[in-house]
């Protein structure tokens, strides 16, 4: 039997407005009844070869029943083709093998690899195949002959007209799977919408189809875009992975995790938008937080006695001067002072867990380089007296107020370690730091402690001197007071002038309240105006080399004029139980008693509220009745629980709190 597809079709349902497109394609005739083809077949032959146009030859004589399966599968494919409703691309666009077995058979390229399919459909077998399943795809997949013949079967529901993933597949092949030509989106604008019949969901998938073992097998990138696609980005093309068919695209793969943040700080953002007084109490707080682990590391160690010779501080000052008039420690004042206090107890030794982890020595500070030029007048000692200064009065500082004590470091200063890195921060590195430009802030000259007695104000004090490597002068505010008014203001001016005569140098005024008291009889305070005065020219703007530290138990009394002389305020609490173990140790250490961790323990619990100095006079009373030094034996538990009885704290509860409210108020904070 000889029959064209052009007559089969014309038996079925060939109508005159199907000659355009029926035109067009190429006549075949198949002899379905030879078994081999004819001469004018093998002409018709495409150039590919036989492997390209998988032609379905009929080996064997085959029976009319199988003569009419065939007649009825072409003829249902035209069918297919012509009854579909939608606008498609010209049939000859595909080929007329296209129709047959999927394979190619216009002469055009066609923008994509050999599609390697066998000839057996790769929907034969299946459920979704049966005939009106359509694969979920309309168009000329509605076909079941052609859909379960073709694979251009998914091509049809695609509404751009090029092919398309199935929905069952939309989250595998879908995103960055796709080549380009697939086009999974259903643009209005590219096609009208498909007909009702193909918004048919489509079948599930077989047991083992899902989409980690995909039955579509295009290859990635196979398809390239389609005219009218150019917009589609192309996907990234993913490595091949083992796991995966050949010619499956591997999943895109993740990006690679972002570098962790930092951790936020306390400095940056809030610094940045809530201005430079919310920028110094973020860095306080910063320090603060990196304070603990800072000063850890220093070894608290017992302070011998004062140094044989009187020249750590050097009233002399023969060395150079750095950055704002200040210098370096002296030469060899840190190795002086390690040397000095090789001989004490380090914590680690005595101390109990609780107080921290093993300590190490402390840092040097860091050596800083020295300014190029002395700045100003101060920086080497005129050795000229200063003018309008009684020498009397000059002579009685510089010999009765030098403060000639051994260096203080800051492990010496036990706990305290935010005031410290704030102190440090504030005041000695910039004070040390060479001026950035010709003009740059000067940084602060005057700093006020306050803080409960015995807190340790002067101590830290001390301890500024030794890190600026400055001469300190000390000043007791009672002791200024007491002569009257005029011998108080005289040396005052001279201390203040004595100071300047000695850059780099630190005034220390304790007691700072006593200044600044009415007199009984109801008098202003007379050295009020004095002590502002020498504020003004003592640390005026051409004062280098100079800082003033004010400490005080009563920072209530200083008037706002007098607060506003001092830059910085700083409130020193009370030692938290740490910081009291470590002062105990060492008072107890110079005692020659060494506490068990328990007791010790014990005894840090009971001095709660107890200030440094407080501390120091228990241990004293102990030792005192005790019959020490006298009765050669340690001191024990009980002689300091003893003395617990009669040395308490003097702080009361509402005391502290006034001084947290006034560090809230008018304190720096840190
Ligand atoms: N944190 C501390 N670490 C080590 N010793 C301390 C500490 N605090 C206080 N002391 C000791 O307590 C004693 C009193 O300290 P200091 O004179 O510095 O206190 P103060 O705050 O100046 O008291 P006042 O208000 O009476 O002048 C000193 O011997 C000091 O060594
Ligand atoms: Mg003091």
């Amino acid at each position: 039997m000889l029959l064209s597809p052009h007559e089969a079709l014309s038996k079925m349902h060939w109508t005159p407005e199907h000659a355009q497109p029926l035109n067009q394609w190429p006549e075949q005739h198949l002899d379905v009844s030879s078994t081999t083809p004819s001469p004018a077949h093998k002409l018709e032959l495409p150039p590919g070869g036989r492997q390209r146009c998988h032609y379905a030859w009929a080996h064997d004589d085959i029976s009319a029943l199988t003569a009419s399966n065939l007649l009825k599968r072409y003829a249902e494919k035209y069918s297919g083709v012509l009854d579909s409703p939608y606008e498609r691309p010209p049939l000859g666009g595909y080929g007329d093998a296209t129709f047959l077995n999927g394979a190619k058979g216009d002469p055009e390229s066609w923008p994509g690899p050999e599609p390697p399919y066998p000839l057996a459909s790769l929907h034969e077998g299946l459920p979704g195949s049966k005939p009106g399943a359509g694969g979920g795809s309309g168009g000329l997949g509605s076909s079941p002959v052609v859909a379960g013949n073709l694979p251009e079967a998914l091509y049809a529901g695609n509404a751009c007209g090029g092919p398309s993933a199935p929905a069952e597949y939309a989250t595998g092949y879908g995103g960055g799977y796709l080549a380009p030509g697939y086009c999974a989106q259903t643009s209005a604008t590219l096609a009208p919408p498909p007909p009702a019949a193909l918004l048919q969901p489509p079948p599930p998938p077989p047991p083992g189809y899902g989409p980690s073992a995909p039955l579509y097998n295009y290859p990635a990138g196979g398809y390239a875009a389609q005219p009218g696609y150019g917009a589609l980005p192309a996907p990234p093309a993913a490595p091949p992975t083992p796991y995966l068919p050949s010619g499956l695209a591997a999943p895109t793969p993740l990006p690679a995790p972002a570098p962790p943040r930092p951790a936020p700080t306390s400095y940056g953002f809030q610094a940045a938008v809530a201005g430079a007084e919310a920028g110094v109490s973020l860095k306080r707080k910063a320090a603060d937080e990196g304070a603990e682990d800072r000063y850890r590391k220093y070894v608290y160690e017992p302070a011998k006695a004062p140094a044989a010779d009187a020249t750590s501080y050097p009233a002399a000052d023969n060395g150079e001067c750095r950055g704002n008039g200040f210098r370096a420690k002296p030469p060899g004042a840190a190795e002086e002072a390690s040397g000095k206090y090789r001989g004490g107890v380090p914590l680690k030794v005595l101390g109990s867990s609780v107080y921290g982890p093993q300590l190490e020595p402390f840092e040097k500070f860091p050596e800083r380089t020295p300014a190029p030029t002395p700045r100003g007048g101060f920086a080497v000692p005129s050795g000229d007296s200063p003018k309008g200064v009684d020498p009397g009065a000059l002579e009685l500082v510089t010999s009765k107020m030098v403060d000639c004590g051994p260096p203080v470091q800051w492990a010496d200063v036990a706990g305290q370690s935010a005031l410290k890195a704030a102190l440090e921060e504030e005041l000695v590195w910039p004070l040390l730091r060479p001026p950035a430009y010709p003009g740059s802030p000067r940084p602060p000259r005057t700093v006020l402690l306050f803080g409960p007695r015995g807190a340790g104000k002067a101590l830290l004090g001390r301890c500024l001197a030794t890190q600026l490597g400055a001469t300190l002068l000390r000043l007791r505010g009672a002791s200024l007071a007491a002569p009257g008014a005029a011998e108080g203001a005289r040396l005052l001016q001279a201390a203040f002038a004595a100071a300047r005569c000695r850059p780099p140098a630190v005034l220390l005024i304790s007691e700072l309240d006593a200044l600044l008291c009415a007199r009984d009889d109801g008098a202003s305070a007379p050295l009020q105006a004095p002590l502002l005065a020498c504020l003004d020219s003592g640390c005026g703007a051409r004062a280098d080399g100079v800082l003033v530290v004010g400490t005080t138990s009563r920072p209530a009394v200083l008037d706002e004029a007098t607060r506003r002389r001092f830059t910085l305020r700083f409130y020193v609490a009370l030692p938290d139980s740490p910081a009291r173990g470590q002062i105990l140790q060492r008072a107890l250490a110079q005692q020659g008693c060494a506490l068990s961790e328990r007791e010790l323990a014990a005894l840090v619990q009971g001095t709660q509220g107890y200030s440094g100095g407080e501390l120091g006079q228990l241990c004293q009373q102990a030792a005192a009745a005790a019959g020490l030094p006298g009765l050669q034996r340690p001191l024990s538990y009980k002689d300091l629980e003893a003395a617990l009885a009669k040395v308490g704290p003097r702080a009361s509860p509402k005391e502290l709190d006034s001084f947290v409210e006034w560090d809230k108020m008018y304190g720096s904070g840190h």
